[in-house]
Order: structure tokens, then sequence, then C-alpha cells
């Protein structure tokens, strides 16, 4: 059984670049920054989240700009060490978060899926077998068999998409780049994604339409400025979004 579980969790960027004293003065008015120990100028990402997400709940970050949704995404992901409280996430996790990551640039789309595959801990056979299955949907031709620095936009997203797809996560984890594929491939892609979703325990994206959260999600979680101002069924929290928009 897949479980998410946040207490007091905060997440800071320490800005490395700032040193000039007199942008620090200018920069520390403003709310999310502060210094650390070591007076580095750090911005608050996250600030003391507490929730648990659990088998079932099919979850929206929404909020504005800068709210805080793909560095929480990418902290459940375990990109990101929070800097304070804890996180539990149990179950395998598939994250469609960023297109290029985990890829190695220099190797093929065909060398990529096996690495990936090997790292998952299938045989040579089965990462062959899931190469094969990746190519047909991904539909890049003989692209596939060419190191992917070489991709379109386009074509990274079919092979992130294809690659992310192929395998059945219990946690999903979606940023909404996922729509930005070109519209053929996402008539073919949503079937694909429903499976997916349907598929996991949990699922947790974020995204700014609420068009994709009323259809995919049963819950909101509404994030300002890296704080949780509601979570809660989704017409409930939209609802209040809408009313402030
Ligand atoms: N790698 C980083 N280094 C420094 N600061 C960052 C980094 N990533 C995010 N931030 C800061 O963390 C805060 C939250 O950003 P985040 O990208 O999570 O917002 P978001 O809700 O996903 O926004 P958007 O809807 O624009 O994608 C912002 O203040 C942003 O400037």
């Amino acid at each position: 059984m897949a479980v998410i579980e946040a207490r007091g969790l905060c997440l800071d960027f320490p800005y490395y670049h700032i040193g000039a004293r007199s942008l620090k003065k200018r920069l520390m008015g403003k709310s999310r920054l502060h210094t650390d120990p070591s007076n580095r100028i750090v911005v608050t990402a996250l600030r003391n989240l507490d929730f648990r997400i659990g088998t079932g709940d099919r979850v929206a970050l929404v909020g504005p700009n800068g709210a805080g949704k793909t560095t929480l995404l990418r902290t459940l992901a375990g990109v990101y060490e929070p800097v304070a409280g804890s996180l539990t996430v149990t179950g395998q996790i598939g994250a469609l978060i960023d297109v290029a990551a985990g890829m190695d640039n220099e190797s093929t789309g065909r060398e990529n899926v096996r690495l990936r595959g090997l790292y998952r801990g299938l045989t040579d056979a089965e990462c062959d077998r899931l190469a094969e299955e990746v190519a047909e949907f991904a539909g890049l031709g003989d692209f596939f068999d060419v190191p992917i620095r070489t991709y379109s936009a386009g074509m990274g997203v079919r092979l992130s998409f294809a690659m992310a797809t192929a395998m059945q996560p219990q946690v999903l984890l979606m940023d909404e780049w996922f729509l930005a594929g070109d519209a053929a491939f996402m008539a073919k892609a949503e079937e694909r994604l429903a499976r997916l979703v349907g598929g996991a325990d949990i699922m947790v994206v974020a995204t700014h339409d609420f068009a994709v959260v009323r259809r995919w999600c049963n819950r909101a979680i509404r994030l300002e400025g890296g704080m949780i101002l509601a979570d809660g069924p989704v017409e409930e929290v939209l609802g209040g979004l809408e009313a402030t928009a």
C-alpha cells in the first residue's frame, strides 16, 4: 500500500551567487528571503507542510507561479532533500517531472531505455522487450538509435513519456509538461496515461489547468508562498481559488 506523509516539511534554496551587501539589503525586504547561519541568502520554497496522501488519492497541486508546486513534486520524488521536518514515501515512484531527468545525452534513445530497465533490475531480454515497446509508442523511427542530444523538444517529450509510462509505478508524480505533446501524439498518449493513473495507488500532479484537475483528481492542495492554504475535495479548493482570482 502506498503512502506519502509529510510533517513540518521545509525546503530552502540558497542563492550562492548573491554576495553584494547592497543587493542583499534590497532583497531582504521580501518575505520569503532570509539569511542562513552562514549569512547566505536563502529562499524558503516550502514552509512547514503537513499532509498525508493515501491509496486512491489523486491529488492536484495548485497555486500561482512560484507557489512551490514543482519544488514539492521534486521533493516527493527524492530530487531535493528537506531542510527540516520529515517526509516518508512508501511505494515505487514513477516521475514524469523533468523531461530529460536521468537520461544520458550522448546515448541513443534505445540505450537510455535499456539503462533505465537495467537500473530497475530487468534482465537483458526484458530490457530488449521494453526498448521495443517504447520505440513503438514513441514513434521516433530511426531517431531511436541516434544520441538524444540531437532530438527536438517534442521528440524528447515523446521518448520520456513512452519510457515513463512503460513501467507501472505505485506513486505517480507528474508535472504539467505531459500535456505539451503534439495533438496526434496526445490522442495516443491519453489512453496510456489513463491506464497509468488507474494502475497507480497514488497520483500527484502539479498544474495550472483546472480542467485537468477536474478530470483527473479527487483532491487538491492549494499552495501559495510555499505554504498550504487549502487541502480538500477538488471543488472546495478550486472554488476558494476562483473566488480570489
Ligand atoms: N533551483 C532553484 N534554485 C533557487 N530557487 C528556486 C529553484 N527552484 C525553485 N526556486 C524558487 O522556489 C520557489 C517555488 O518555485 P516552484 O518552481 O516550485 O514554483 P511553482 O509553483 O512550480 O511555479 P510555476 O507555476 O511557475 O511552475 C520560487 O520562489 C522559486 O524562485
